[in-house]
């Protein structure tokens, strides 16, 4: 008999009747009545701007397996969320791998606040590893260059620190700015440019490592990055990937060293990420899954919150009273859901 994985094991049983089930049927109106008894859509607060939101939303499902996430970013269309689904409904549904470790290291994530805000994240976050966006629009290279600094003051010498520009450089740009970010000693930098090509031109014109992300959560293939020599680091998100077991597959196939990083969800969310970290044969970085202090709240009682720069490897449950703060009325997110699952 198949053991059912800690992790997988069926949740506070107490209110599954009413969120037990799926939400796809082939009629879209009993299927958008049925998601409203067994979705919650969440609306929450985040601490700090970042990607330029202030919120984040989305939708929790409860199934027989414990619950799953559904929060594709507001500018994400049908097909991308269709994988957003599959990783909400593995979670909900399906069991996910066995983990070989029981805590996984963590990157502090800094969004584009200012030295001293930046600096006291970095502190009071517990982590010897920081990632630091740069790149912001409206913001300067000036900027990140002070951000960089103080967060390379606050996490002293022996601490790691990578930096996330999201596609924003060319390739001329990337090579400069990035030999100048290299003062304060980069771990490596995160999708400096958006295209692979320019990833691979960066990535040959200068020693700092690069990681892929954009070129991977959105990209038709995301296999793509190996062959086209563009990465030493393939940034891992299970919603966009398709859910765990989805996203394992795209590590062993693609043959990089993996950082998997949150896509800054609540605890459900962060917990499906957590458990593919958890099963991954190496694990050589910190992961980008301390992001639960970037929310301003959470929806359950035991948060996936670091301590001393890792994770206990762990399931957490939905608590009711959490939930309800956070819960909204929102046709909009059942037929996005709805969408996504054609
Ligand atoms: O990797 C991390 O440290 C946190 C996650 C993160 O940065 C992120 C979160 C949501 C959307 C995009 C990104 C990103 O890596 O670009
Ligand atoms: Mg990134």
């Amino acid at each position: 008999m198949r053991r059912v994985p800690p992790h997988a094991r069926k949740v506070s049983g107490d209110r599954s009747d009413r969120c037990a089930g799926r939400v796809v049927t082939r009629s879209p109106v009993a299927s958008v009545h049925r998601a409203q008894h067994r979705a919650h859509v969440f609306r929450i607060p985040m601490r700090t701007r970042f990607r330029g939101q202030s919120v984040r939303e989305g939708v929790l499902l409860h199934g027989p397996a414990g619950w799953g996430e559904f929060s594709p970013f507001p500018e994400y269309g049908p097909r991308e969320c269709a994988r957003w689904l599959a990783c909400a409904r593995e979670a909900a549904f399906e069991d996910w791998p066995e983990p070989v470790r029981d805590s996984v290291p963590v990157n502090t994530t800094v969004p584009a606040v200012d030295p001293a805000r930046a600096h006291d994240m970095v502190r009071r976050s517990g982590c010897g590893t920081a990632k630091v966006k740069v790149a912001e629009r409206g913001q300067t290279f000036g900027d990140d260059v002070a951000r960089v600094e103080a967060v390379r003051d606050a996490l002293g010498p022996s601490g790691l620190l990578r930096v996330d520009v999201n596609g924003a450089w060319e390739v001329g740009e990337a090579v400069r700015r990035l030999k100048r970010l290299d003062r304060f000693d980069l771990e490596y930098a995160e999708q400096p440019c958006a295209t692979l090509e320019e990833l691979a031109a960066v990535r040959r014109a200068c020693d700092v490592p690069i990681a892929a992300d954009e070129s991977i959560r959105r990209a038709e293939d995301p296999l793509r990055v190996k062959a086209a020599e563009a990465a030493d680091i393939a940034v891992i998100k299970v919603q966009p990937l398709g859910g765990v077991r989805a996203a394992l597959r795209v590590v062993e196939a693609c043959g990089l060293p993996a950082v998997v990083s949150s896509a800054v969800e609540t605890s459900v969310g962060l917990a499906a990420g957590l458990a593919l970290a958890a099963a991954l044969p190496s694990l050589p970085y910190a992961c980008g899954l301390g992001t639960m202090s970037l929310l301003s709240g959470d929806v359950v009682d035991d948060s996936l919150l670091p301590v001393d720069g890792r994770l206990a490897v762990r399931r957490p449950t939905v608590n009711y009273q959490h939930l309800s703060a956070y819960e909204i009325d929102s046709p909009q997110w059942l037929s996005r859901m709805q969408e996504a699952s054609r």
